[in-house]
């Protein structure tokens, strides 16, 4: 990927996004940053224009809208200065399952799902045809743990690390780098928006030591970033066991313990 290719940053305007564009910024990189606050957009973006002397521009998207959506997917194809995508944006659940509305339910997986898709499928293909890029998708470690009591946000972040791995396969022998990056609890306004009281938390991560490990992650090329995960080799022994249990899986027959009997 070029030095001073542009990184197309969703959620940009506060938290991890706004973390990750300061950091891209100070790399040298364009920015294009995309969210629904255009003035805290416009505030960041003068900052970073004056601190690091990158070009930076502001594309306001509400991504649960699909007319926002279809104007970030066009910048996306037709912008070939665009290598790399932070599929960031994302909100967490408000509730337990019964307190849902159909609102709040498109809310989380339009945004956390449907969007994050769209937008690296809008990417990809130019990505493939230049044979280089990067996409990284922002999943959570609530992904592996419907015991955090979030069934919805955790089945979105759980998708996200299957598509990321999906994509992974599909578009690495083709030159691209798919990320996942997955926080844990990590210091930033998603929890407010959310109605979550982290007053008694103490095991929150600042956002800059989040983002600074997921770009040692970046940096290093790997596909599953956990950087509240100390010991690596526990992410390796459970994808070990996953795939180890796909030859187990493609079967004619049910499995005895299903047969019906006496
Ligand atoms: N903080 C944490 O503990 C963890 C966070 N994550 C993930 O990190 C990602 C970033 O969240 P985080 O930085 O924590 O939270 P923030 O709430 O600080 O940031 C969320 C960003 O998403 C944007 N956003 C929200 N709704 C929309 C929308 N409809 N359209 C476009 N942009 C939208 C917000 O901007 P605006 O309101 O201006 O649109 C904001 O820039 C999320 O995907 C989250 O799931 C994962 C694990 C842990
Ligand atoms: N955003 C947090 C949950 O609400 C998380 O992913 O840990």
């Amino acid at each position: 990927m070029a030095t001073r290719s542009t990184v197309l940053i969703t959620g940009a305007s506060s938290g991890i996004g706004a973390t990750y564009a300061e950091r891209f910024a100070r790399r040298g990189h364009d920015l294009v940053l995309v969210a629904r606050d255009k003035a805290r957009l416009e505030a960041l973006s003068a900052r970073l224009r004056q601190e690091s002397s990158v070009v930076v521009d502001v594309l306001q998207a509400d991504l649960t809208q699909s007319s926002d959506l279809a104007a970030v997917e066009t910048r996306l194809r037709d912008d070939a200065k665009i290598e790399i995508l932070i599929n960031n944006a994302g909100v967490a659940q408000s509730g337990g399952f019964t307190e849902q509305t159909a609102g709040s339910i498109d809310r989380l997986v339009t945004l956390n799902t449907t969007a994050l898709t769209r937008l690296a499928a809008a990417i990809a293909p130019r990505l493939v045809k230049a044979g280089e890029g990067a996409i990284v998708n922002i999943g959570s470690v609530v992904g592996f743990a419907p015991e955090f009591g979030q069934s919805i946000y955790g089945a979105t972040k759980a998708f996200v690390l299957f598509l990321s791995q999906g994509l992974s396969l599909e578009l690495s022998p083709k030159g691209i780098y798919v990320q996942a990056v997955l926080p844990a609890g990590t210091r930033t306004e998603i929890w407010e928006r959310a109605g979550i009281d982290i007053s008694a938390r103490t095991d929150l991560m600042e956002v800059g030591e989040l983002v600074d490990a997921a770009l040692v992650g970046f940096d290093r090329r790997e596909l599953v970033t956990i950087p509240p995960l100390h010991d690596a080799a526990r992410w390796d022994a459970l994808d070990t066991a996953r795939q180890g249990l796909l030859s187990d899986l493609r079967q004619a027959h049910a499995a005895e313990r299903y047969r019906a009997g006496p």
